[in-house]
């Protein structure tokens, strides 16, 4: 049976007295390539701070790798396996970019990612590898921030908006990238409002309103029109 690396069965999640997630279902399964989309402010950024703490789980249950936590933490997410893509990418401003991706590896398990793997994958980072992190262009960073999650070596990658303020010939290489990484092994649960990136990397995808899953199927079963009613503002 293939292992589930993340499920939140039917979890309710508040910041204090702001309950924004309503009984949200959802699993991403090793190997998966995962979208959730919906328009902003329905709760996909929620689900990650719910799965690292930052939002307060008041009911359901999460699994993060084999762990059922009553309170999830960020470690826990680290040492089972499951890495950030924040969104706004958060670059460390005063360490260069190769310092940048060595945090990524302050809780490592085995596998194919390392320096010189990420530096074939990104050759700009190698080529910018002494430069401030902070002083490259958006797309860069983003290659950066996803950069520093493989240097975990991690089962599953939550990516929170990678195109955001991104150009389109930019997020077509972050498609080809994201299927590489995908291709090596990693699973992706990819919450994005970019049809086109959802559509070249994703095979499964939910749709999210108001807290909740409100559809979610194959993504190639659907056509371009369904999916963007979901994200449509
Ligand atoms: N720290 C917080 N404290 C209180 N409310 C918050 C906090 N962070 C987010 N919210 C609220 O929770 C709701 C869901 O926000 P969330 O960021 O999860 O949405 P989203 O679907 O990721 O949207 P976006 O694409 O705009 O990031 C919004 O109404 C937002 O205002």
């Amino acid at each position: 049976m293939t292992m589930t690396l993340l499920e939140l069965d039917r979890v309710d999640a508040c910041y204090g007295a702001a309950h924004v997630l309503h009984r949200m279902s959802l699993n991403v399964k090793a190997g998966e390539r995962v979208a959730l989309i919906g328009r902003n402010g329905v709760g996909k950024t929620t689900v990650v701070n719910t799965v690292l703490g930052l939002a307060s789980l008041r009911g359901g249950k999460v699994r993060i790798g084999r762990r059922e936590p009553a309170r999830p933490r960020a470690y826990m997410a680290a040492n089972e396996g499951v890495a950030v893509v924040p969104q706004g990418r958060r670059i460390v401003a005063n360490l260069s970019v190769e310092e940048n991706l060595l945090l990524g590896s302050a809780v490592r398990r085995p596998g194919p990612w390392n320096l010189q793997s990420v530096y074939a994958l990104f050759p700009i980072l190698r080529e910018r590898a002494h430069t401030p992190g902070t002083a490259m262009s958006g797309g860069q960073q983003q290659m950066l921030a996803i950069g520093r999650a493989l240097m975990a070596n991690p089962a599953l990658i939550l990516l929170d908006e990678p195109t955001e303020g991104l150009a389109p010939v930019i997020v077509d290489q972050l498609a080809d990238i994201l299927n590489r990484v995908a291709d090596a092994g990693t699973a992706l649960l990819l919450i994005e409002q970019n049809l086109s990136l959802v559509m070249r990397v994703a095979r499964r995808y939910y749709a999210v309103a108001k807290g909740s899953v409100v559809a979610e199927g194959e993504v190639q079963h659907e056509s371009l029109d369904e999916l963007q009613r979901h994200v449509m503002v």
